[in-house]
């Protein structure tokens, strides 16, 4: 019988918290490793949650822990990851994303962002809003973010376009581009760049109604159910992985008008979802899925 032994000293403030993730090949011991540096750095650990891919082989953690100030939670969990072979990330919780918006004419996603960055709720810094059209301006001046209109016309301004915002993240340390209702198809070549840290808000619940005009699609099929998905970019259109759906119940009234303005509320929260569970690292890539821990 193996004798538990528990630390003694009573949990004492302050302390650090950090958000640890860690994605590797599925094998025993993997939690008890990680757990174990852990506790040899003087950490508790506050949350975990895991999960096995039967799919791939795959096996997905993520855990929140506290330290005591000054303890080097890293030099006790690095060496674990390597042994594992592990794709590890170790964040500090209270830190804030950099995150860079890109908008075209539609401002209710850009205008949630914004509310929900500024109230406290998403754990997100602004230090930029972009667009190929001017009319977002003033949203963005009424929540003091500065603004960015570079008009997109053709082949060339598009490509100046993705040029500033490549200068934009690197000036702005940006993590995460979120794209609010931009309405540009991004180059591969900006893609491929962006892999992993460039979400888009779609206007139906994919995989149905794809590309343009979701909502004109949807109300000729006749839907009783609208829908918004939030993904990541990659070059196939609206084809990344899922990182969050909503519907809502339609009828045969709606418009598509009506649908559309009804649609955008689940746009809207939809988007504002994925942005959160991004910025708290709860979501893990599983090949073309996603793995969200809630
Ligand atoms: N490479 C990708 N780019 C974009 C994606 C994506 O998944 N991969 N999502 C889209 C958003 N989108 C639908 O949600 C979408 C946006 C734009 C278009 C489109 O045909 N745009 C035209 C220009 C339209 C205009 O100027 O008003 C174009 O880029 O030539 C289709 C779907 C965002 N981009």
């Amino acid at each position: 019988m193996t004798d538990l032994k528990f630390a003694t000293e009573k949990i004492e403030n302050p302390r650090a918290h950090w958000v640890i993730t860690l994605v590797c090949d599925d094998t025993p011991g993997i939690v008890h490793a990680l757990t174990g540096a852990v506790v040899a750095a003087g950490g508790n650990i506050e949350e975990l949650q895991q999960f096995s891919s039967t799919d791939t082989g795959r096996f997905f953690l993520r855990t929140e822990v506290s330290v005591a100030d000054g303890a080097d939670l890293q030099a006790e969990v690095l060496p674990v990851a390597k042994r594992l072979g592990a794709k590890i990330t170790v964040d500090p919780a209270e830190r804030k994303l950099r995150t860079l918006i890109l908008g075209s004419k539609a401002a209710h996603a850009v205008n949630d962002l914004l509310f929900r960055q500024r109230s406290g709720y998403l754990p997100i810094e602004i230090p930029r809003v972009m667009a190929n059209h001017a009319v977002l301006g003033d949203l963005a001046r009424f929540y003091d973010v500065p603004f960015e209109h570079l008009p997109v016309t053709g082949p060339e301004e598009k490509a100046a376009f993705e040029q500033r915002v490549r200068e934009v993240i690197a000036e702005e340390q940006i993590e995460l581009v979120v794209l609010a209702r931009y309405m540009q198809i991004v180059s591969p070549e900006l893609c491929e760049e962006l892999a992993g840290m460039a979400i888009n808000i779609h206007h139906s619940f994919l995989p149905g109604f794809k590309g343009a005009n979701p909502y004109r699609q949807a109300h000729a099929r006749g839907v009783k159910l609208v829908g918004a998905t939030a993904h990541f970019v990659t070059t196939d259109l609206d084809e990344g992985p899922i990182i969050e759906q909503n519907v809502r119940r339609v009828d045969h009234t709606n418009t598509v008008k009506q649908l559309q303005a009804m649609g955008q509320d689940e746009e809207s929260r939809t988007l504002t979802q994925a942005v959160k569970w991004f910025a708290e690292h709860r979501i893990l890539l599983d090949g073309h899925r996603t793995i969200v821990f809630r």
